[in-house]
């Protein structure tokens, strides 16, 4: 198993362990395909920018909290070739973001993304081109959801395919008043390929995930809390002056979790990424890790020097 977006805090750590040192050796950039299975990404980007549309805009804001727009409105924000690249670019530049805590994941023009565009899905319809697609978009959402950043997708009006594939690769999901997000794949012949199915079902437990697959079923806010594919739903939007946007609702809501030094909040991501993906010896070893590089840091020292109380 390995964990990318957690190799450069822990590079700086001396408190690197051989089993750490270990992943890190096995680690590829790509974390799930590399060449070793036949994936030769600079193809794949070529071949992708062939279908070209849209884009994916990243906002670094000071609070530390990213927003990463999908802005393809004319398709309803379907994922051309060129946005699957552009998304792998936003992913490898948060990566880099040393001062970064959290992230939101929103579309344009009030709806979240309705999956491939379907022009470009028509175009390379062959196994062979969808087979590196799909390795394309696994690595990058595989390395979106292990940022070290807690994220949130921001899902107004409709998550449809690929688009609920990519709510799944966050955190956390908050769903605005009539949005859905429906895994379409069945109704398309296909079955999720971006691993959407793999984090469903760790996300909602496998009887849900067969049924909101099988049944390619339209996920309200009310059933989505049931079932804990929402994590929260957005008040209605009054038209009157002065109500937050559902991104500035969105926002507010991860600042719970994201307030406090970028370290301290990145290791807290960390050890709860570890959790979820490793075996118990390896997460607790990382988490052993992790802890290593907040103990007696500058967050952890002002604390007791300042003997907080936790009332
Ligand atoms: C592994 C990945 C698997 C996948 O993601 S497969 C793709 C799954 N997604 C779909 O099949 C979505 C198909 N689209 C729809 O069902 C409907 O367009 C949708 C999203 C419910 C919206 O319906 P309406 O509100 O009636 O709007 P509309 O149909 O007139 O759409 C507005 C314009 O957007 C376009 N559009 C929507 N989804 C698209 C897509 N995925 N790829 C390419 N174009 C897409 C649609 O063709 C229309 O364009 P135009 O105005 O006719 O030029």
């Amino acid at each position: 198993m390995v964990l990318c977006a957690l190799r450069q805090p822990l590079l700086r750590s001396s408190s690197c362990c051989g089993t750490w040192t270990r992943l890190l050796k096995r680690q590829t950039r790509g974390c799930v395909y590399s060449s070793v299975h036949g994936f030769n990404q600079e193809e794949v980007r070529e071949k992708l920018q062939a279908f070209p549309g849209g884009s994916i805009d990243l906002l670094k804001q000071d609070s530390g909290i990213a927003v990463l727009t999908l802005n393809n409105p004319s398709r309803m924000n379907a994922f051309s070739g060129s946005m699957m690249v552009d998304l792998e670019e936003r992913v490898s530049e948060l990566e880099n973001w040393t001062d970064g805590k959290g992230l939101i994941i929103q579309g344009v023009a009030e709806t979240f993304c309705s999956g491939s565009d379907l022009n470009a899905v028509r175009a390379i319809s062959n196994p062979q081109d969808g087979m590196k697609m799909c390795m394309f978009m696994q690595n990058t959402l595989t390395r979106l959801l292990r940022l070290p950043l807690i994220s949130v997708a921001l899902v107004e009006g409709r998550a449809l395919g690929g688009g609920a594939e990519l709510t799944t690769a966050c955190d956390f999901r908050l769903m605005a008043p009539g949005s859905v997000i429906q895994f379409v794949h069945k109704h398309m012949g296909l079955v999720p390929g971006w691993g959407g199915a793999a984090r469903l079902v760790r996300i909602v437990g496998s009887q849900n995930a067969l049924k909101l697959l099988g049944g390619a079923v339209k996920v309200d806010s009310k059933l989505g809390l049931d079932i804990g594919l929402a994590d929260g739903v957005l008040q209605a939007r009054q038209e009157a002056e002065g109500t937050d946007s559902p991104l500035q609702l969105a926002d507010n809501w991860l600042s719970r979790y994201t307030k406090g030094p970028a370290p301290v909040i990145q290791a807290v991501k960390k050890v709860v990424l570890s959790g979820r993906e490793l075996p118990l010896s390896e997460a607790l070893r990382t988490e052993k890790d992790v802890f290593g590089t907040v103990w007696g840091g500058p967050a952890n020292l002002q604390a007791l020097a300042s003997k907080s109380k936790h009332k």
